[in-house]
């Protein structure tokens, strides 16, 4: 078998109430489960501290799982193979290349400790290459290399030795915003090629729905919710998940016509401007932001901040007085709503 495109490859990954308390009692991570098919990527998404790269640790093997925790790769219990047994992948921020060497020695470098022959090893480092689209750079040391490519020498090293789970924490952070924007798209093509088993590490929603076939937010070491994207979009489990992905309003009910429960949130485009109207919520521009293909409004509907998008061609001004209408079937209500415990998402 050959790494590469077509069916799934890798293992399917199960984690069966693991948990990680450090010493001192700190709980980085409450049992948790956690299952995956075969070529699914998983990103794990949530604030700083709660308790990402512990759950990445404990699969990977560089760390071990409380006692009554386990890990399985396929349905076998690897909770106790040393890391360098369990076959994976990792690609970290810092590449972790090695710098004297070419892009395809750092490439084939797993395969040779691995004692494949030569001709094997030049023909899977030349494929690879070729997948992430370096093959022109193959003899060039990678300290001459930009970081965009070196993440893309780090994914080609860590996919060379074919792992059964590729890890991936926060592989993007260190580069610019321009081009970890862009990157994100080329990775996220790049993993569905490989169609491999990954968990993919990141505080970044827009990253987290760029690359994710499922998305697990966690808060306060544990998983909240795990769905697809979309879902977690549409459908957050609660006000931490619906703050924490995308933009979410909140106002009182009693200012929402229609609505019953004490407070209502909703997406800026459930929002639409018309007419004042009997059904209409009486508010101010504050601010008129322009994103090209929509225009960011910044509302005061008594007191509380509104944001909502409304069509680029519109001409609306700081300081107008609009009309707003909700669309009532995109309400959500939450039972964690009080405002005062409600957390705001950059703290965990
Ligand atoms: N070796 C350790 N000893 C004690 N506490 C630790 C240790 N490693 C992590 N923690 C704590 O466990 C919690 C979870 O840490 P973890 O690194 O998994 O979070 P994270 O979500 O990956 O955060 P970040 O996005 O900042 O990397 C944090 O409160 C952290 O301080």
């Amino acid at each position: 078998m050959t790494a590469g495109e077509g069916a799934a490859h890798g293992a399917t990954l199960s984690v069966r109430r693991a948990g990680k308390t450090f010493p001192g009692g700190v709980v980085a991570l409450a049992p948790t489960d956690l299952d995956l098919p075969a070529g699914e990527i998983l990103v794990l998404l949530g604030p700083s501290g709660c308790g990402k790269t512990t759950l990445l640790r404990l699969v990977a093997g560089l760390a071990a799982p409380d006692p009554g925790g386990a890990v399985l790769f396929d349905g076998i219990d690897v909770t106790a193979t040393p890391i360098e047994r369990r076959r994976v992948g990792m690609v970290f921020q810092s590449y972790a290349l090695f710098p004297n060497m070419t892009v395809a020695e750092n490439v084939g470098y797993g395969l040779k400790v691995r004692g494949e022959p030569r001709a094997v090893r030049d023909a899977e480092v030349a494929r690879l290459l070729e997948m992430v689209g370096l093959e022109q750079l193959a003899d060039r040391p990678v300290d001459r290399i930009s970081g965009g490519q070196r993440q893309r020498v780090a994914l080609a090293r860590a996919i060379a030795i074919r792992p059964k789970i590729l890890l991936l924490d926060e592989p993007l952070s260190a580069l610019d915003a321009a081009l970890r924007e862009r990157l994100r798209i080329e990775l996220a093509a790049l993993l569905r090629r490989f169609a491999i088993t990954a968990i993919h590490v990141t505080h970044d929603q827009a990253e987290a729905m760029a690359i994710g076939d499922r998305i697990a937010v966690m808060r306060d070491g544990r998983i909240v919710q795990r769905d697809a994207p979309e879902a977690i979009y549409e459908r957050p489990a609660d006000a931490f998940v619906a703050r924490f992905v995308g933009t979410m309003n909140r106002l009182p009910g009693r200012l929402v016509p229609g609505a019953t429960a004490e407070v209502v949130h909703f997406r800026p485009e459930a929002v639409t401007l018309g007419p004042a109207g009997t059904d209409t919520i009486p508010a101010r521009v504050t601010a008129a932001t322009f994103f090209g293909a929509h225009r960011r409004l910044s509302l005061d509907v008594a007191g509380h901040v509104v944001e909502a998008d409304v069509p680029a061609s519109w001409r609306v001004a700081v300081g107008d007085s609009v009309a707003l209408t909700i669309d009532p079937a995109r309400l959500h209500v939450f039972p964690d709503t009080d405002p005062v415990t409600t957390p705001s998402p950059d703290a965990c």
